[in-house]
Formats: C-alpha cells, sequence, structure tokens
C-alpha cells in the first residue's frame, strides 16, 4: 500500500506489474475503490504495469473537505501518473474514472495514449438529479442511496450471488464527504465539446443492465471520438468488470493487442 502526497492530503494507490511493462491506468467509479477491479487482475496479460488508485473521498485515500470539481480529480490522476512515472499510459475508467479518463486525455496527450471508457458518457445524468441525490445522502448517509444505488449498478441475477454483499458494504463504507465531493463534480462536468475534440484510439464499453448509464449514453460518447469501437456487454450493470470479469477482461486484452501493446 503507497500513500501519495498531494499537498493537502493524500492518495491511496497501488502499481503491480514489472517495472519494463506496457502502462496501464484504472480509474475507479463513485462509491467504489481499486478493488473494482481485482476480479480482473489475474485476467489480464502479464507485461503490463497497472496503476491504480483510490479517488479523493473514497477507499484508503484522504478525504478533503468541500465539493470537489472535475478539473481536481483531473489533475489528481495527472499528478499522481507523473510522480510515479506513468505515461503513454492506456487509461481505463469507469464512470465518474470515464470522466477523469476523458478530462486527462483532452489536457494531457503525453500522459494517455489511449483510452478506455467504460460505463460513462461525456455527460451524466443532469444538475438537477445529482443535487437530489446529494441531498439524499447528506440527509440519511449513503445507506439512504443504498437500494437505488444497487439497482443501478448490478443487474437482478448478480445481487443473488454470493459475490453481491460485499459491493453493498463498498458503497456504504464510502465517506459521505468523499461521495458527495465527487457527485457535485460530476453534475457540473460536460465534455461533450472536448471529447469530440479528441484523436486517439478509444474503447467504449456498455452493460445492457446499467441504470447510471445506459449502452446507448455510453455508444453516443464513443461515436464523438473518430475511429474509436464499441463494445456491449450482456446481462451486466454498471461495473461490467465485477460481474462478467472474463468477458471485460477479453475486450481489454483485444483492445490492447488492436494497439500492438501485448
Ligand atoms: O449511478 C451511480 O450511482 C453510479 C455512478 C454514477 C457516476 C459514477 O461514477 O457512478
Amino acid at each position: 500500500m503507497h500513500m501519495a502526497d498531494m499537498g493537502k492530503f493524500k492518495l491511496h494507490y497501488r502499481i503491480d506489474g514489472p517495472d519494463d511493462g506496457v502502462p496501464v491506468v484504472f480509474a475507479n467509479s463513485l462509491g467504489t475503490d481499486l478493488r473494482l477491479w481485482d476480479p480482473i487482475m489475474p485476467l489480464l496479460p502479464a507485461g503490463l504495469r497497472i496503476l491504480r488508485y483510490d479517488k479523493r473521498g473514497h477507499g484508503l485515500s484522504d478525504t478533503p473537505e468541500g465539493r470537489y470539481s472535475m478539473g481536481a480529480l483531473v489533475g489528481d490522476a495527472e499528478k499522481l501518473m507523473q510522480m510515479t512515472g506513468f505515461k503513454d499510459a492506456v487509461f481505463v475508467g469507469l464512470s465518474i474514472g470515464g470522466l477523469i479518463a476523458q478530462g486527462l486525455a483532452a489536457k494531457r496527450l503525453d500522459l494517455v495514449k489511449a483510452v478506455v471508457l467504460s460505463n460513462t458518457a461525456a455527460k451524466i445524468g443532469t444538475r438537477d438529479m445529482w443535487e437530489d441525490r446529494i441531498k439524499t445522502v447528506e440527509a440519511g448517509g449513503l445507506e439512504a442511496a443504498l437500494e437505488a444505488t444497487m439497482t443501478r449498478w448490478f443487474s437482478k441475477k448478480f445481487r443473488q450471488t454470493p459475490d453481491y454483499p460485499a459491493w453493498e458494504n463498498l458503497h456504504l463504507q464510502t465517506p459521505v464527504a468523499g461521495w458527495v465531493g465527487c457527485a457535485a463534480a460530476i453534475a457540473g462536468t460536460d465534455f461533450i465539446s472536448s471529447t469530440s475534440g479528441l484523436r486517439l484510439p478509444a474503447l467504449g464499453i456498455a452493460g445492457t443492465e446499467d441504470g447510471s448509464t445506459p449502452p446507448d449514453l455510453v455508444r453516443e460518447m464513443t461515436d464523438l471520438i473518430p475511429g474509436s469501437q464499441f463494445h456491449l456487454i450482456r446481462g451486466a450493470g454498471h461495473l461490467p468488470c465485477v460481474e462478467k470479469p472474463e468477458e471485460y477482461a477479453e475486450v481489454l486484452t483485444g483492445f490492447l493487442k488492436s494497439q500492438g501493446l501485448v
């Protein structure tokens, strides 16, 4: 376990794989931490140097006070990559992690050579929708948002499995201030124009049962980037790396192969 000093707070991160491996960065979603990617880690090809981290206000990272901006979250990823020597990387972002990927690709093409935009959009929901969710969580904690969130995250089938309860706990253990801070960043983000200007290899991934970023929305964003690829995972919700890790890893590996990286 490592903590990166970001100045006023610290971010938790981990690196796996050889020093000279192909650099790949993973950014997780709202209410999860770097363990989101655990199910696919053993399924990825050898020879990748993988950086995972907990966003501010999540996992083992510190929780700065107040609402966060998307610029600040993109800046965290940028600084962490520079501190850990990651450049020319494939950046894999899921949901808010996908917003961070889009923002970082628009800003630092030297750091990001390709993006995987999983279960995300150029704009997720509306400001009013996020303000309503923020009010709910501020008043009643993450528990008050649990059922609605789990319905968006997972297929009915997955919620019957023994793997499911740990993901409820992960959501419930997110600090309220961290969740609210990141939700406010999503509320204020519209990357339609900047993502339309991206010119780099991109893969969009969607899940048929995703209640947060449905397939049409993910495809709409993916289509903004000329030459991009798109893959739909059947039977999975918002977190297909959890529900369908084999298919997710296969698609990701196929994308890396298509770029000559593995
Ligand atoms: O709808 C949810 O709670 C899931 C989600 C939206 C943005 C994100 O990162 O996760």
